[in-house]
């Protein structure tokens, strides 16, 4: 099996349904992810190993989703030199905009890059990434170019 190049945490299971949405692109251009549930709140361990051994492991971006008091795309990025991009999940009470404003307001010296909120935030998470490791990658540039231009073929002219 290809070595996960994308590390896709969230805070709860209850965040797959939004953040598999993270998975598109990444499936479609061939892009390894692995996937687990990390909490700042309530996994806080879990969270420091796996901050800390996430580069070491060889994940190369991070993307990480909660919802609610969400802290921990900024407590990630606190504990590792790795992009992480953040998704702002749909919460009940707030309509995802505690998610958002509790993610994007890091403070100076530590990076969150803070996609929108809900599942159209979680598909360009993926893009995002597979943009990022598209740098050094010529192939995946290559497969990048094409995935683009063939949605833009997709988009009708004509209006029904
Ligand atoms: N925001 C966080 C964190 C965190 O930031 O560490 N851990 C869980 N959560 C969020 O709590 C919400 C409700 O979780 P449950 O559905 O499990 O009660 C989820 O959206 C999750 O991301």
């Amino acid at each position: 099996m290809n070595k996960a190049r994308v590390a896709i945490i969230m805070g709860s299971q209850s965040d797959w349904p939004t953040m598999k949405n993270a998975t598109t692109v990444l499936d479609a251009l061939g892009i390894a992810y692995s996937k687990q549930v990390v909490s700042a709140h309530r996994t806080p361990e879990r969270l420091v190993s796996f901050s800390h051994g996430a580069a070491d492991e060889g994940s190369e971006v991070i993307i990480a989703g909660a919802g609610g008091a969400a802290h921990l795309p900024g407590m990630t990025a606190a504990m590792t030199h790795l992009p992480v991009i953040a998704v702002p999940v749909m919460s009940k009470a707030l309509k995802g905009m505690d998610s958002l404003l509790s993610i994007v307001q890091m403070p100076k010296g530590v990076a969150v890059a803070t996609q929108a909120i809900g599942d159209s935030g979680a598909f360009n998470a993926g893009l995002m990434a597979a943009q990022i490791l598209a740098l050094g990658d010529a192939e995946l540039t290559q497969r990048l170019c094409d995935w683009r231009a063939s949605q833009t073929s997709g988009v009708p002219l004509e209006v029904e």
